[in-house]
């Protein structure tokens, strides 16, 4: 699903991001992402949704060689992908249902099928009587299952949250992480970044550790481990 080989990228002479990095992620997995701040961590993240591409080494997902992507497929390639962010990122005029429509329309989709669709994934993160709101009539967790229904609606091979609960107190972070749970139930491939220790803790899942742009380990049902 997801092979990086000999991956290095350096922003300039200060900064090498990652180091010869070398990790494989079959279909299917629910995988933590920790490291200290700096680490590497979202620049490993972006190398994924190809906004970084690496001076070295390949990247493939889903059988595509993304370090090699003609600019004209970027966009299809990226619509293979959802992505969730720590600040939600949604659009404050449009309501929750546009803000998920939003990205169906932009694929040409037709009314009743976005309609289809949006109540769907609604129905998913439990907010369907929330789709007429404006997303600053939400709480917190709430917007963020908006968004996580945006990253859903098409259907992504891959799920990638980067600090997905950094916005949001434990009870709630934890609400979010059984819908993460769910999802991958469900066969999406899940990446998270996390500082949360307590969560990693709890969920039991692989867990893979970058410092310095490396990985220093990799550990199925693992737990969260910096060292200091
Ligand atoms: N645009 C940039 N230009 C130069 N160096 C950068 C840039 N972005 C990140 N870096 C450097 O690359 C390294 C990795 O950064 P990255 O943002 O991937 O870390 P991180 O693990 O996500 O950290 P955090 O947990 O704080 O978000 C750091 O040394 C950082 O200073």
């Amino acid at each position: 699903m997801i092979t990086f080989d000999h991956v290095s990228l350096q922003y300039d002479a200060k900064h090498t991001a990652l180091k010869d990095m070398s990790i494989h992620i079959d279909k299917g997995e629910f995988v933590f992402v920790v490291g200290p701040s700096g680490a590497g961590k979202s620049t490993f993240v972006k190398v994924l949704t190809h906004e970084l591409v690496p001076e070295s080494g390949t990247v493939v997902v889903n059988g595509i060689n993304i370090t090699k992507l003609k600019r004209s497929k970027i966009p299809y390639y990226r619509r293979t992908l959802g992505i969730v962010f720590q600040d939600f990122r949604l659009l404050s005029e449009k309501t929750v249902f546009d803000n998920i429509a939003f990205v169906l329309r932009v694929t040409g989709a037709k009314g009743r099928e976005i309609k289809e669709r949006v109540n769907r994934v609604l129905d998913l993160v439990g907010l369907r009587n929330k789709a007429k709101e404006l997303p600053s009539k939400l709480s917190g967790g709430e917007q963020q299952r908006v968004a996580i229904a945006r990253a859903l609606v098409n259907q992504p091979i891959l799920l990638i949250a980067d600090e997905p609960t950094g916005n949001l107190d434990p009870v709630t972070s934890e609400e979010i992480m059984k819908l993460f749970n769910e999802i991958n139930h469900m066969g999406t491939t899940i990446i998270m970044v996390t500082h949360n220790k307590d969560l990693v803790n709890a969920m039991h899942k692989r867990v893979i550790n970058i410092e310095d742009g490396r990985i220093i380990a990799d550990q199925e049902k693992g737990g969260y481990h910096l060292h200091v």
